[in-house]
């Protein structure tokens, strides 16, 4: 499937499930800015797969998205080189229950920044020509991950922003599908260090880990064809998907307006 004439934003770009994405983007044609606090990793990526799929075609942007000014100029930046928006990943997170403040902040302010700030560029109440927006959550936010209360309750918040946006973009007219994907363990970074990321929680590490086995763990290439499906497939809006070793599922939640539907 071809996304040629399409421009992606993806954050937490250099590494694990955002890399994975960037690359399936512009395997399928797209433009891509990469936007991460990983400046010396971004730039050698950015060489490396602008050698590989054109450099026209890859952008790397020093940015913190926990900085609305370097989120700002960013967005700037991604459309002054491209002209346009078309797909936001909002991915960047991280797990550490002892620095929680900043997991809050990454994970779930760092998305509802991402998102507005997306949205002064895509919304066609606004002059944009839509287009959609995936926000990364995790089985974590579909249910508890005990060794981890905080990092639960932000992907819990990214799962009810996420869904809570396409609707009121739907109402609104905004021309924008806004989907979350899932994902139970997938091999990156994160599962590097788990007692210090557990902080006070760190005795439940050996728990984890067996849970870890019981689950399986995946690639974030996995996650990167599930993300794909939801950008290119025009009827998925407010969409939670589920990604597993044992295959993927859209999530249905319970309907609260009519509890027997
Ligand atoms: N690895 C896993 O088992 C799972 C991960 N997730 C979620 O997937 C997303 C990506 O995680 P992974 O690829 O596993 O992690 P990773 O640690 O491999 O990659 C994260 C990337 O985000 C960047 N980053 C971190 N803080 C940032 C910030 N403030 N601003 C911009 N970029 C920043 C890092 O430099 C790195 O390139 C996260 O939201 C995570 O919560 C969800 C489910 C499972
Ligand atoms: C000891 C290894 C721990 C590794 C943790 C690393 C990354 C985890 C990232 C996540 O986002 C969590 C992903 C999946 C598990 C989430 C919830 C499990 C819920 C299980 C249940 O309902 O009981």
């Amino acid at each position: 499937m071809s996304l040629r004439g399409q421009t992606a934003v993806v954050t937490g770009a250099v590494m694990g499930i955002g890399r994975a994405m960037v690359e399936i983007l512009l395997q399928n044609d797209a433009k891509v800015a990469l936007l991460d606090v990983n400046k010396s990793g971004g730039e050698s990526l950015t060489e490396a797969l602008g050698k590989q799929y054109g450099s026209q075609n890859v952008l790397f942007l020093d940015c913190d998205v926990e900085s609305e000014e370097q989120f700002k100029a960013a967005f700037k930046r991604a459309v002054d080189a491209f002209g346009q928006i078309d797909i936001v990943f909002n991915n960047a997170g991280i797990l550490n229950e002892a620095t929680w403040e900043k997991t809050v902040s990454i994970n779930l302010l760092g998305v509802i920044r991402g998102t507005y700030l997306a949205l002064e560029h895509m919304n066609k109440t606004h002059g944009g020509r839509g287009g959609v927006i995936i926000n990364t959550g995790s089985m974590a936010g579909l249910g508890p991950f005990s060794c981890c209360p905080v990092y639960t309750a932000t992907k819990h918040g990214v799962v009810s922003f996420t869904r809570a946006m396409a609707s009121a973009s739907t109402v609104s007219g905004y021309g924008v599908r806004f989907n979350a994907v899932c994902p139970g363990f997938v091999q990156t970074d994160l599962f590097s260090n788990i007692p210090i990321r557990l902080g006070q929680y760190s005795h439940m590490a050996d728990a984890t880990a067996q849970l870890v086995k019981k689950m399986g763990v995946i690639t974030p290439s996995q996650v990167a064809e599930a993300v794909l499906e939801m950008v290119t497939d025009e009827t998925k809006n407010g969409e939670a998907l589920m990604v597993m070793p044992k295959g993927k599922e859209y999530i249905t939640f319970p309907n609260l307006i009519s509890p027997n539907k």
